[in-house]
């Protein structure tokens, strides 16, 4: 069966899910779209040859039968309104990051599915999909460094723009490391620090760039993960684990390597579309397989996406109050027990 997909925000996001749903992946065909900027929803589908109505906003596209699931990629601060809509029109909703931009928006959706009675939604988490981070995985649920004691993380973005705050360092970019940390090592969070070294002077003037944010584990885990979103030389993730009995480490994505002007060396990419091709390509494709026969998303949960956005809170707090701020997450709800933690 082909799932008919609508797409909720036709920006730099919704355009490469589009091109891949269209052209990479298969189950899926992109029947409807809309965005804010209906200029923009018209180009794409003429420009990727879509067979697929241009609607005036989501409730209007959300009332089609043509529509079995919805990707909501608008910008963050509009996810909630669409996904909510979405569970009540009983649509399969594949949500980019962040599921809502606050804890309590994130637990509305939880409520909503609950009562729904049955699994959505999926967060677009892709790093749980990476080749890098499932190796990384596999070694630490087979306990091949023993047991983990600290995680060494860096998430370093080349530049930014002026519009980029300094709690964007946390909702948008660390949000990553907070998703597949905790998957990572099978915890949960219970502390968070946040030091501002010296600043660099690239950053722009209301922006504190790099951070350093100190998380701490149930189990005692301690990471450390550096936020430099002005780095300049390239977009580069780093992870690496330390065991009882050795370390594992996220392997560079493969680039030829060079000898050339009395130099040798390697690229490093500039894109974090590039960084994760493969993995958004699998989440998208896994979300397709999953729900088109009526199943739920094998994907991360709406829960996943709360536990982000409560740790993401107490981030920003200790941002603004140098202080170690607690994490608490409150009761899994049972819609949410018993899933498959891996995507391997
Ligand atoms: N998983 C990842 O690695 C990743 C990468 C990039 C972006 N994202 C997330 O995807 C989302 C979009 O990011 P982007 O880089 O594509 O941003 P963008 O600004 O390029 O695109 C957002 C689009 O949403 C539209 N929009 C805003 N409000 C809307 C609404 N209410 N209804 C319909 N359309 C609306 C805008 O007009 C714009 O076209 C963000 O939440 C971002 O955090 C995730
Ligand atoms: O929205 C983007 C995206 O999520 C990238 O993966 C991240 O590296 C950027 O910092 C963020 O701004």
């Amino acid at each position: 069966m082909t799932l008919n997909i609508g797409v909720i925000g036709t920006g730099a996001i919704g355009r490469e899910h589009i091109r891949r749903i269209a052209r990479n992946l298969s189950g899926g065909k992109i029947t409807a779209v809309t965005d804010v900027n209906q200029e923009a929803a018209k180009a794409v589908v003429e420009n990727f040859g879509l067979d697929a109505q241009v609607y005036p906003d989501d409730k209007t596209l959300l009332a089609q039968g043509g529509v079995d699931a919805v990707l909501v990629t608008s910008w963050g601060p509009a996810h909630e309104q669409s996904v909510l809509a979405a569970i009540e029109a009983g649509k399969y909703v594949f949500c980019e990051k962040p599921l809502a931009t606050t804890a309590e928006g994130c637990r509305r959706i939880v409520d909503a599915e609950i009562k729904h009675g049955k699994r959505l939604v999926q967060v677009g988490f892709m790093r749980r999909y990476d080749s890098g981070y499932v190796q990384l995985k596999r070694a630490i649920d087979e306990r091949f460094i023993g047991e983990p004691l600290m995680i060494r993380c860096a998430h370093r973005n080349p530049e930014v723009g002026e519009g980029y705050t300094t709690d964007m360092a946390i909702t948008d970019t660390l949000i990553h490391e907070i998703d597949v940390l905790h998957w990572l090592v099978n915890d949960d969070y219970k502390s968070v620090q946040v030091a501002f070294p010296k600043k660099s002077r690239h950053a722009s003037g209301h922006l504190g760039d790099p951070q350093v944010v100190t998380l701490e584990t149930h189990g005692g885990i301690l990471i450390t993960a550096e936020i430099f979103v002005n780095c300049r030389y390239g977009y580069d993730i780093q992870c690496e684990v330390i065991g009882e009995e050795g370390i594992v480490k996220l392997p560079e994505p493969a680039s030829i390597s060079f000898r050339k002007d009395a130099t040798q060396g390697t690229s490093v990419l500039m894109d974090w579309k590039d960084r994760f091709i493969d993995a958004y390509d699998r989440e998208i494709q896994d979300f397709i397989d999953a729900v088109s026969g009526g199943g739920e998303p094998q994907g991360p949960t709406a829960w996943d996406g709360y536990i982000a956005a409560v740790t993401a809170d107490a981030c920003v707090k200790a941002q603004q109050s140098g202080a170690r701020e607690e994490i608490e997450l409150g009761e899994k709800p049972a819609l949410y027990e018993g899933r498959a933690l891996s995507q391997a």
